[in-house]
């Protein structure tokens, strides 16, 4: 898993570092590393480093100062580097000094598009961890000049280091190098980011539990059911799905496809679009109704059942059978308007809910808002659930507040039918007794996968995202370390 730790920790484990590193040392690691990665985007877009024109944007604080220093070490490698002071009388002292020692030019803000329309690069050293708020108007103007590619430091100017809301001016970068350790920005805006890459300074001894993690591929090829010599249909987990319903018959064959590729496990179908779902998956055993379907260890519920009396009454049979529950679509939208039907819930046993910003603001009476991670831990406290808060980032929670961001590839498969996908996949792994906070994210990460191979930049109907899931697992199996 990768950590993710919010402002405020980063800074007192960097205060705690740099009480025991000599003075400078660190700006000057951090800063290297920006110029190894400039460096690297110069010679991948122009050809060349040497010659080539470097824009600084420079900040009144240490993310300027991050700035002036990697401009100071391109210059050491012959390139052109031009620094436009956004606060002259603020712009870190030493930095400067290193830069016009190299050679560096200096100018004030007035002069910069000038030199900002005629650059290879623009190094984004406008603001960092301290930042609040977009871009002020000086530096808006500013941005609004850039046409070459950006690499930002730390992160891309505007966008808020914590939540990676955008409300405003924002730099939009290529590539964000960042230090010591991941922020919540760069996971939960990677539109914004670009690709990020880690300058190691020394700061994780200092960071105690991340705040946040992402799963990496190894986690989920751990994490994900793989039969052995002893398995059967019924050890690796019967999944049972309550979906469809005349009106919407096909969110029933989308959930159960996905259930049916995830695992070797048995998947069950409940509901009124039995025959169609037999029809396309004729391995799963299809009944009318949730009362007759059989055991199965986990349920999900929720996708084209409607939210009238039968809508609520398959809820309610699933909710108190006594094993873990995925409830998606009707049946978000059935707890938020009529809450009692968490009254038949089995109190011991784990409920995944996943709602899209629509249905989280009738769960909670309010859209997530920017900070979508603590939107998330809210509603896992609310409905002691774990909560799967779809979004171009999706976010996990548990009550317990352990949170996962999955950082997605693209956004072509945000389409109709794509969540019924997810609560296949959610459910089946609920039924092989997988941890539900990680049954949700290692859903997740590979329905993002199954998009990306379904997609390869086109539109992908939901039933294109089924068909990749098989695809998906060789890919996240491949790609895991040997041993898992
Ligand atoms: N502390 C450390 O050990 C290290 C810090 N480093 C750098 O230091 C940065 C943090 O530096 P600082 O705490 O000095 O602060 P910043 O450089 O993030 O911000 C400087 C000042 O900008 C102003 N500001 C805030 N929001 C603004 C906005 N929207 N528009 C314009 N101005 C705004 C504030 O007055 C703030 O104090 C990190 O992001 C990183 O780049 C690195 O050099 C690595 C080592
Ligand atoms: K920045």
């Amino acid at each position: 898993m990768h950590g993710i730790w919010t402002t405020d920790r980063i800074r007192a484990a960097e205060d705690r570092l740099l009480a025991i590193t000599p003075d400078g040392a660190l700006m000057r690691k951090a800063a290297f590393g920006v110029s190894v990665v400039a460096a690297r985007m110069l010679a991948d877009h122009t050809g060349a480093v040497a010659g080539r024109s470097v824009v600084l944007l420079v900040g009144a604080g240490n993310n300027g100062g991050d700035a002036l220093w990697a401009g100071a070490f391109l210059r050491k490698r012959s390139a052109g580097v031009t620094a436009v002071l956004l606060n002259p009388e603020r712009a870190h002292a030493e930095g400067l000094a290193a830069l016009r020692r190299a050679g560096g030019r200096v100018v004030e803000a007035a002069e910069g598009p000038r030199w900002i329309e005629r650059a290879d690069l623009v190094i984004d050293g406008i603001v960092g961890l301290s930042a609040r708020g977009s871009l002020r108007p000086d530096a808006a103007a500013l941005v609004r000049r850039v046409v070459a590619p950006v690499l930002a430091i730390d992160l891309p100017s505007g966008v808020d280091p914590d939540t990676g809301a955008v409300e405003g001016d924002a730099v939009r970068a290529s590539c964000t190098v960042t230090f010591g350790a991941r922020k919540p920005v760069h996971a939960l805006n990677p539109a914004w980011c670009g690709d990020v890459e880690l300058v190691d300074i020394g700061l994780l001894p200092e960071l105690g539990d991340p705040d946040l993690v992402r799963l990496d591929v190894g986690d989920v090829a751990a994490a994900w059911p793989v039969p052995g010599p002893d398995d059967d249909k019924y050890s690796q987990g019967v999944v049972g799905i309550a979906a469809g319903s005349a009106t919407y018959p096909g969110a029933a064959v989308l959930a159960t496809g996905a259930a049916a590729l995830a695992t070797s496990g048995m998947v069950r179908y409940a509901g009124s679009a039995a025959d169609l779902v037999r029809a396309r998956w004729p391995e799963v055993i299809a009944t009318g109704s949730v009362t007759d379907a059989g055991r199965v260890q986990a349920w999900v519920v929720g996708p084209g059942i409607g939210t009238g009396g039968e809508g609520r009454s398959t809820l309610e049979t699933v909710l108190g059978a006594g094993v873990p529950v995925c409830a998606d679509a009707d049946a978000t939208t059935l707890i938020a308007r009529v809450p009692e039907v968490l009254d038949a819930r089995d109190p011991g046993t784990p409920l995944v809910l996943t709602p899209h910003a629509g249905e989280f603001a009738r769960l909670m009476g309010d859209k997530p808002g920017a900070d979508r991670v603590e939107a998330a831990r809210a509603a896992a406290k609310k409905y002691d659930a774990v909560v799967l808060l779809k979004g171009h980032c999706t976010v996990v929670a548990e009550p317990g507040g352990r949170a996962l961001v999955n950082t997605p590839r693209g956004s072509w498969p945000a389409t109709a039918g794509s969540g019924d996908v997810l609560s296949g996949l959610v459910g089946s792994l609920l039924a092989v007794g997988l941890d539900p906070w990680l049954a949700a994210g290692a859903a997740a990460y590979v329905h993002s996968v199954a998009g990306e191979i379904a997609s390869r930049g086109a539109p992908v109907p939901a039933s294109a995202l089924v068909d990749a899931i098989p695809d998906a697992l060789r890919s996240v199996r491949s790609l895991a370390p040997r041993d898992v």
